[in-house]
């Protein structure tokens, strides 16, 4: 669960005290923010807490549960563009996902600012966290409940909660790669009517020498399995701000294309003239005829976690 000194794998040792002596790599987020986690260790009450709808927004809007804001560090444009107060004040509830051993809980912990030591043990595995990104604020819980407790948390009731999933594998790993395509598509049947965003990690990315996944076998899987890409090190802090902005951009570009198609939809159906309805159909069928485009354009842009 702590950082390792290097050279370890995937499955490399977990936790031990000794090796939260020897964690590495600087915190260019600078020093530890006061935290506002929820209740931890996730229990039961917890799982069925997210699996009740509208239950973590209730803890958002001021239950007692959430803490004051945290902005990204000095450096970060969000931060400094940070005036934005008139927050969203729903919760976006972010699965991670993966083998073990891939590095989850560095990352989360990163995300919750909580230092290796006696707090990470304390900590559990929920963090929550208000974070500024394109001038707004949004609040995120992280779980890192996947395959925690000795599987006690099903894999379903995690697939079904989540509004993001993190999939997370080391990139001195292929098993933990293979298996998160397995994941991929575990999730797709489950959520197959929801356009949930899915963001494929290759996590230990500063393990140079032990690669075992290219960048490019990591960029062509998100790409068959339609999903954003993001390589990170946790122990370097690499990239670990970009993947949980992106999650929430990821969140709120699909909210407002919702939005948008739904408002189009209800104009649509008021004034659609036989003429447009023609015109939609051939467009569908142009759609079709351009996938292999799509493909094209997908392999382009799926690094990038602003854009759809
Ligand atoms: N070098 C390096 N080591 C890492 C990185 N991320 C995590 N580790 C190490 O990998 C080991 C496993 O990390 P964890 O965060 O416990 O992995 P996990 O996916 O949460 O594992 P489970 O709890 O078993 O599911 C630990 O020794 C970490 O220190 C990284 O980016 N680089």
């Amino acid at each position: 669960m702590t950082l390792n000194g290097g050279g370890s794998g995937a499955g490399g040792s977990r936790g031990g005290g000794q090796e939260r002596e020897r964690r590495r790599g600087s915190t260019p987020w600078g020093p530890a923010p006061p935290l506002h986690r929820r209740s931890m260790p996730v229990d039961e009450r917890d799982l069925q807490a997210a699996l009740t709808p509208g239950a973590l927004t209730a803890a958002a809007a001021g239950t007692g549960t959430q803490g004051p804001r945290l902005d990204w560090p000095e450096d970060s444009e969000d931060s400094l563009s940070s005036g934005g107060s008139d927050s969203d004040e729903s919760v976006y509830k972010v699965l991670l996902l993966g083998a073990p051993g891939v590095g989850k809980s560095a990352l989360a912990r990163i995300f919750g600012g909580v230092e290796d030591g006696p707090e990470a043990e304390a900590a559990g595995h929920t963090y929550d966290r208000s974070i500024v990104v394109d001038g707004e604020e949004a609040s995120l819980m992280v779980y890192d409940i996947w395959e925690q407790d000795g599987g006690r948390w099903l894999p379903g009731h995690c697939m079904a909660m989540g509004d993001a999933y993190v999939i997370v594998y080391s990139v001195t790993d292929k098993g933990s790669f293979e298996k998160a395509s397995e994941l991929r598509v575990q999730l797709r049947r489950a959520r197959q009517t929801d356009d949930v965003p899915i963001i494929l990690v290759g996590n230990k990315s500063d393990l140079v020498r032990s690669r075992e996944v290219s960048v490019d076998e990591g960029r062509a899987c998100a790409v068959v399995f339609d999903c954003k890409f993001i390589e990170t090190s946790a122990a370097l802090h690499h990239n670990v701000q970009a993947l949980f902005e992106g999650v929430v951009r990821q969140i709120r570009l699909r909210r407002d294309s919702k939005e948008a198609n739904a408002r189009r939809q209800a104009g649509t159906r008021r004034r659609e003239s036989l003429g447009k309805k023609a015109k939609r159909f051939l467009g569908r069928i142009v759609a079709r005829n351009s996938r292999k485009m799509a493909f094209r354009a997908k392999s382009k842009s799926c690094h990038d976690l602003s854009v759809l």
